[in-house]
């Protein structure tokens, strides 16, 4: 058995922690939500600075970025995500499924990814951080076929929207959505739906410190 521990030695330097956590904290504010959060997502951040050495996890290395762009992001999404069966396609080093479980604790999140080093970061990250109800899953989206659909299928940087849906959209409980994360434009998605699906809105988002804009592209059946 291969030993997939990655490095030990402490993430990030501490003035690097300290300026991470009050960007974090103004942005919790900012999307009013609890600053109670603040604590598990450092330590998440923590365990993706420390893997990524050795996973290669994320492009984004530097501690003050991955608040913006990978915590607050994943987070500005929460209001339109419905629960409590969530379904985070292409789920990467758990993004956006892990800051939206940590804040919905009372919800079932499944991170879904083909890439087997990622879904070992997910487990053990999972079990890091306490959070029992998240399930990582290592397959592909199109032979992945769970006994129950989910509330919602989210996804960030997987795919086109039209591919998303046609490879997710078998993955959504009657009444279910898919959530498509976006950036500053949100993709000829209506045009590009296979038969059956519409585009229900287009959220734009604010993301606390992301002059950038965001979309999210809600697709329900029609
Ligand atoms: C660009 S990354 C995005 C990761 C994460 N969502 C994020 O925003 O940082 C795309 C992810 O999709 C996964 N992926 C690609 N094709 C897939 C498939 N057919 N089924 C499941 N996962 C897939 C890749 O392994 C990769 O981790």
């Amino acid at each position: 058995m291969p030993d997939t521990r990655p490095p030990q030695s402490h993430p990030f330097p501490l003035p690097h922690a300290r300026r991470a956590e009050e960007r974090l904290l103004q942005g919790l504010e900012a999307l009013g939500l609890d600053p109670a959060l603040a604590p598990p997502l450092m330590a998440y951040l923590g365990l993706l600075l420390r893997w990524n050495r050795a996973y290669n996890l994320t492009a984004v290395r530097d501690p003050l970025d991955m608040v913006t762009l990978h915590l607050l992001d994943s987070l500005a999404v929460l209001p339109q995500v419905q629960g409590p069966r969530l379904l985070d396609v292409g789920s990467g080093a758990g993004l956006p499924g892990i800051p939206l479980a940590l804040a919905r604790p009372d919800w079932a999140v499944t991170l879904l990814d083909a890439v087997g080093k990622k879904v070992r970061f997910l487990r053990q990250a999972a079990l890091e951080l306490g959070l029992g109800q998240l399930e990582p899953v290592h397959a592909r989206v199109e032979t992945y076929r769970p006994q129950q659909g989910f509330d919602t299928v989210i996804s960030r940087a997987f795919a086109a929207t039209g591919d998303f849906v046609r490879l997710a959209g078998p993955l959504c409980a009657p009444g279910g959505r898919l959530l498509a994360m976006k950036g500053r434009d949100a993709d000829d998605a209506a045009a590009a739906l296979p038969a059956g699906w519409g585009v229900a809105a287009t959220h734009p988002l604010r993301v606390p410190g992301l002059p950038a804009a965001r979309h999210l592209v809600e697709i329900r059946r029609l």
